[in-house]
């Protein structure tokens, strides 16, 4: 046995002790590598298409906001710094369809959505969806074949490039791909720059996981039936959890065809998929903190089982550190709000 004064004596001879840089709040912050900025986000935004705000139930924090409400949250989101939205329709049950028609109209909800923000707030980047799964009845994101077992890739990409100058057409600075069909990358942006749309940017959610963590939003957007409704399931295009590989080999495939950003949607379970993309790719690369991840925090906190804001912070410089250039997440206006009161 040791004795005890042997222990006091003791000291390691040591050429490097990490502990000396984390020894005060100064010399932490000296040493800290990475940061989450208000530039960094991105805040998702639901619009419904008339009523009061409604909460999504397992998304604290999180409203269904009609026209006057959205472009109001907009203006805030603006004032406080953070620089884009992105915009998804919760649309009535009666404008679905087998083939998403209503994603042609025109006057379609998040069109209308677009134009008022971009008039009311112009400096405020808008980013929409282009997948035709809000205007599905059997919530795909794409148009089945007959028997209703497949869904169609090349028909499907064909109604993405309509949607896409659509959106450019009501000014929108970023359409967002998100349905995981072969080829929509350089179909989308060969379509916009026909129309004479060079400077729409493409953020292609190009390592898009069948994932469960984005349960608590279909509930938000209502297309939750999916999944229930026929025997096809969401894997037959979005790309399976467990693999690497093929998650970098797709998200060339978009760098390749023109896109602007390229994403990765989980983020927190995925953050070896971030990491190797930033490293493959120079392009920018964005991260989707997604609906599950999300109320994971807020139903643990809620519990008392974790600190709600150090592990909030905690997830969002974890995807920071990973590479990820820019998050999009539901806790985007709350970031926002204590950069600005930390000044
Ligand atoms: N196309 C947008 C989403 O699917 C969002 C998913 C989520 O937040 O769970």
């Amino acid at each position: 046995m040791e004795s005890p004064n042997k222990i006091e004596n003791f000291k390691l001879d040591l050429p490097r002790r990490p502990r000396r840089m984390r020894r005060t709040a100064s010399l932490r912050g000296l040493a800290q590598e990475t940061f989450v900025r208000c530039e960094d986000l991105i805040a998702p935004l639901i619009v419904k298409e008339s009523g009061e705000k409604e909460p999504v139930g397992s998304m604290p924090g999180l409203f269904r906001l009609n026209l006057e409400e959205l472009v109001r949250e907009c203006e805030e989101l603006a004032k406080l710094g953070i620089p884009a939205v992105a915009i998804f329709p919760s649309l009535d049950p009666s404008l679905k369809d087998e083939k998403g028609t209503e994603a042609g109209n025109p006057e379609t909800l998040v069109l209308r959505a677009v134009r008022a923000i971009k008039k009311a707030v112009p400096s405020l980047s808008v980013v929409t969806d282009v997948a035709l799964d809000p205007y599905t009845s059997h919530g795909h994101d794409g148009v089945l074949n007959d028997e209703g077992s497949y869904v169609m890739n090349d028909e499907t990409v064909a109604r993405l490039c309509e949607m896409a100058v659509l959106q450019a057409e009501a000014g929108v600075d970023i359409v967002a791909p998100s349905d995981m069909m072969d080829g929509r990358i350089g179909a989308i942006r060969a379509a916009l720059d026909e129309a004479g749309y060079i400077d729409t940017a493409i953020m292609s959610y190009s390592a898009k996981f069948a994932s469960a963590y984005y349960g608590p939003f279909r509930e938000a957007v209502g297309s939750a039936k999916a999944a229930g409704t026929t025997l096809l399931g969401k894997e037959t295009y979005q790309m399976n959890p467990a693999n690497r590989r093929e998650a970098i080999m797709d998200a060339m495939m978009d760098e390749d065809e023109g896109a602007d950003f390229l994403m990765v949607k989980p983020a927190g379970a995925y953050l070896d998929i971030i990491r190797e993309l930033r490293d493959a790719s120079q392009v920018t690369l964005a991260a989707y903190q997604v609906s599950g991840e999300y109320a994971q925090i807020h139903a643990a906190a809620k519990l008392g089982w974790l600190d709600y804001e150090k592990t909030r912070d905690e997830s969002l410089l974890a995807i920071k550190r990973a590479g990820a250039d820019v998050i999009l997440t539901y806790f985007a206006k709350e970031i926002a709000q204590k950069l600005r009161d930390r000044g």
